[in-house]
């Protein structure tokens, strides 16, 4: 195993220092260091962070593997700075069995790009009928401790209880994708006015809030934990406020995109846009801004959704939802909050490697911990290019647009993932 000396790097913004990286984890950190054998990075300029964890995204293998495939999501996230991604599980097959979690686990092991963390569904098929063998999966070899109907709510409140209940034994998490489905038939885009103008049927912001409001009552009744994927409204930061306040068991995340597009996008008619849940206002843009700085929402999340170009190149109505991410999410971080690095590492690294129970994730830099890190240069500029991109899909929102920060390495305990801003492997 190859030893790195990196040289004169910012370890979460703070003053340069040398970090040497032996044996899979952080073996010394100080000014001046030497180490014969080992290869020298110049950190000038770049800032050390913990390696990005991503609480969601969809990897699309088995099933889809034309927009996706473990190894291809695995690469896009190592280039993104991601050292573990947890993989939604609305594949085909579902990921509702032991074996299913286990091969995805297992593909994730052999890419060795990134941990993949498999998210086990709900209910059998995200059907939303019965409750899927959630112990089984927790018991698998891939230890699964977050569950996710995602793409679809588990409406049924009281298979929500349920859930919620079971994982409790051990310590896991249910994650909603918060969606009340009668509110919603037909919806294309946010109801409102731009919606209004263009004739497409909205999907209001209460069909979000009304779930959020009553799985944080629900969590709270069983003292079970609930995570919250994907918040979109100025509403539902007030609901989470509340829930928080009471002393809930709830964190939330909130996707790059939602942070900084609105609506207003629709306009184009560029099914690029289309995403569950839709583009909001600027008003819920600045609420969404103001909770992440202030903690009421915990987490970003990329909710990185491959989609080939059949399912996407089409009409509006006809395309799926969802939008690439994890390529992009630090620059938009950047692009959002500014060089703030310790809230960067807190929202994109520490508090998703807690909420997912990600041991060896989550830590900054230092002797003794896991070398899962990457380095990013702040003063650096790109501009995205879709054909460019590791992930097998094209869609993103960002095309051609000149986005600050650019990663130039990722280790994976010890090993580098990505050099020089290209994937080793
Ligand atoms: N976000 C999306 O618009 N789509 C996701 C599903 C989801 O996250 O709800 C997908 O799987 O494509
Ligand atoms: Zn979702
Ligand atoms: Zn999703």
């Amino acid at each position: 195993m190859t030893a790195y000396l990196i040289k004169s790097v910012s370890v979460v913004g703070a003053a340069p220092t040398d970090l040497l990286i032996r044996d899979g984890v952080v073996a010394e950190a100080g000014a001046g260091l030497t180490a014969p054998d080992a290869t020298v990075l110049d950190g000038t300029g770049l800032v050390a962070l913990p390696g990005l964890v991503d609480l969601h995204t969809h990897l699309r293998e088995p099933g889809r593997e034309d927009a996706e495939t473990v190894e291809s999501g695995s690469r896009a996230a190592a280039l993104g700075g991601y050292t573990a991604v947890c993989a939604m599980a609305n594949t085909s097959p579902v990921a509702d069995t032991a074996g299913v979690v286990e091969q995805v686990w297992r593909l994730g092991r052999e890419a060795g790009l990134v941990d993949v963390q498999p998210i086990g569904a709900v209910t059998v098929g995200l059907a939303g009928g019965q409750l899927a063998e959630l112990g089984a999966m927790a018991d698998s070899a891939a230890r699964v401790r977050i569950f996710s109907d995602d793409g679809h709510c588990v409406a049924d409140p009281k298979l929500m209880r349920r859930a919620l209940e079971y994982v409790k034994a051990f310590d896991g998490v249910i994650a909603q994708h918060a969606e009340e489905p009668r509110l919603t038939e037909g919806a294309q885009m946010h109801e409102g006015e731009v919606s209004t103008r263009l004739g497409l049927t909205g999907w209001p912001a209460v069909a979000e809030e009304a779930i959020i409001a009553r799985d944080v009552l629900l969590a709270e009744h069983v003292g079970s934990r609930l995570h919250v994927c994907h918040v979109s409204t100025a509403g539902s930061v007030e609901v989470l406020r509340h829930a928080k306040a009471r002393g809930v068991k709830v964190t939330a995340e909130v996707t790059p995109h939602h942070l900084l597009l609105t609506d207003a996008k629709a306009e184009t008619y560029d099914p690029v846009y289309k995403v569950n849940p839709p583009l909001r206002t600027a008003t819920d843009v600045a609420a969404l801004r103001a909770a992440l700085a202030e903690g009421v929402i915990d987490i970003i999340a990329t909710d990185h959704a491959p989609h080939a170009v059949e399912d996407k190149e089409c009409e509006w109505a006809y395309a799926r939802p969802g939008m690439l991410g994890l390529e992009t999410a630090l620059s938009i971080a950047l692009d959002v909050l500014g060089p703030q690095w310790d809230l960067i590492a807190e929202r994109m690294s520490r508090a998703p490697a807690r909420i997912a129970g990600l041991d060896g994730h989550g830590a900054d830099p230092a002797p003794g911990v896991p070398a899962n890190l990457t380095l990013v240069d702040p003063a650096a500029r790109r501009t995205i290019e879709p054909a460019e991109l590791a992930s097998r899909s094209r869609n993103t929102p960002y095309a051609r647009m000149a986005l600050p920060g650019r990663i130039v390495a990722t280790f994976l305990r010890g090993e580098p993932t990505v050099l020089d801003g290209k994937a080793t492997k």
